[in-house]
């Protein structure tokens, strides 16, 4: 059977790709996780089946993420994960080769770009677009920016925080940290090394950041069941882990990202900063999700500060709006195309 094809938008996020087509929406969503055997080289898993073996393989097989801090770390796997996702949502066989945006995290360099786009096409894609991060989250939360008013994006991914202020369609000022989920992460696992001689596996910190996880302390605390290995008998054990601690943890990535925030908004012109006092911050991204973050954001700034509906999803939605906009975008300095 032969898939027709529809135009795809890709978020290649750091810690997970989503495909947004046409007419369809989200239709796949899985961790930029690539299981490989290093005898054969060969592939083994893509996705959520790669990601389960993270730190569960036997010595020949690497669970590896290609993209780390915001960054191709890997260009030849990030090449073939781009190819799984692709087919996994088209099919091998098509009758017209689909139209790609891929929404690429703001570090990448312009040979990573390149890298990016001749991956998509080499996966089949009839042309290839990239699109701003930023400005793909704001659109994906149902911001307004193509009028000279400005919006202030504050992106919280696995690898980078994006920090950005847009007005007609464009960005005027912005800042990018390799400063986030990943971060909170291992800020995480650092804590539990040194305040409980406990060593834990990034699953369960990441676990730990988003049930138990905090910007800033709660009223009431919370507190979570936790099994590492002791790190002086190497045996496992469980513990018990308070929110407060984790608010400790965090502090000092939350403040980071908070600093950022504070000066991009410093560099902003007048009028802009005003709209964006008048409308407040927008949050997205995964991150963004961490309890009590728009709170200590809006303390810090005094602008009121919104989480995005489907905060997580956003990049994904936007790249695949900003499909419905491609011949506008055609000639548009800010999307970059490639035909085959
Ligand atoms: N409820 C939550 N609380 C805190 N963090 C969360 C929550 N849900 C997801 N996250 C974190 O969000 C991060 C992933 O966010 P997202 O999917 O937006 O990133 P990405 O687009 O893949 O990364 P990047 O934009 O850096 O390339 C992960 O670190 C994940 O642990």
């Amino acid at each position: 059977m032969f898939g027709f094809s529809s135009d795809i938008g890709i978020d290649l996020g750091t810690a997970s790709v989503l495909v947004f087509v046409k007419g369809k929406g989200i239709v796949l969503q899985e961790p930029s996780v690539v299981a490989i055997d290093k005898n054969t080289n060969s592939i083994l898993a893509v996705g959520q089946d790669a990601r389960k073996m993270l730190g569960r393989t036997p010595g020949n097989i690497v669970a590896i993420r290609p993209l780390k801090d915001g960054v191709i770390s890997d260009y030849n796997v990030t090449e073939k994960m781009l190819k799984y996702f692709i087919n996994k949502t088209v099919g091998k066989k098509w009758v017209f080769k689909p139209k790609i945006i891929v929404c690429v995290p703001s570090g990448v360099t312009e040979v990573e770009k390149r890298a990016v786009i001749d991956a998509t096409n080499e996966a089949g894609a009839r042309a290839t677009y990239l699109i701003e991060e930023p400005i793909a989250a704001a659109i994906g939360a149902g911001l307004d920016i193509a009028q000279a008013n400005g919006h202030m994006i504050v992106d919280i991914g696995g690898g980078t925080t994006d920090v950005a202020v847009i007005s007609l369609g464009g960005i005027v000022v912005s800042n990018s940290i390799k400063v986030a989920g990943d971060k909170f992460d291992e800020a995480i696992i650092r804590y539990m090394r040194k305040k409980h001689n406990i060593m834990i596996g990034e699953r369960t910190a990441e676990e730990m950041k988003i049930h138990i996880g905090g910007a800033q302390k709660r009223d009431e605390e919370i507190k979570m069941n936790v099994r590492g290995r002791n790190l002086v008998s190497g045996l496992p054990v469980n513990i018990e882990v308070g929110s407060h601690e984790m608010a400790e943890a965090l502090e000092e990535s939350v403040m980071a990202i908070a600093d950022t925030v504070h000066s991009v908004l410093e560099k902003t012109p007048p009028e802009l900063a005003s709209d964006i006092a008048d409308q407040g911050i927008v949050m997205t991204g995964g991150g963004a999700l961490l309890w009590g973050f728009d709170q200590l954001i809006s303390n810090r700034t005094g602008i009121a500060v919104r989480v995005a509906e489907e905060a997580i999803s956003c990049v994904a939605k936007g790249t695949g709006q900003a499909l419905d906009s491609l011949q506008i975008l055609e000639g548009d300095m800010r999307m970059r195309k490639s035909r085959r």
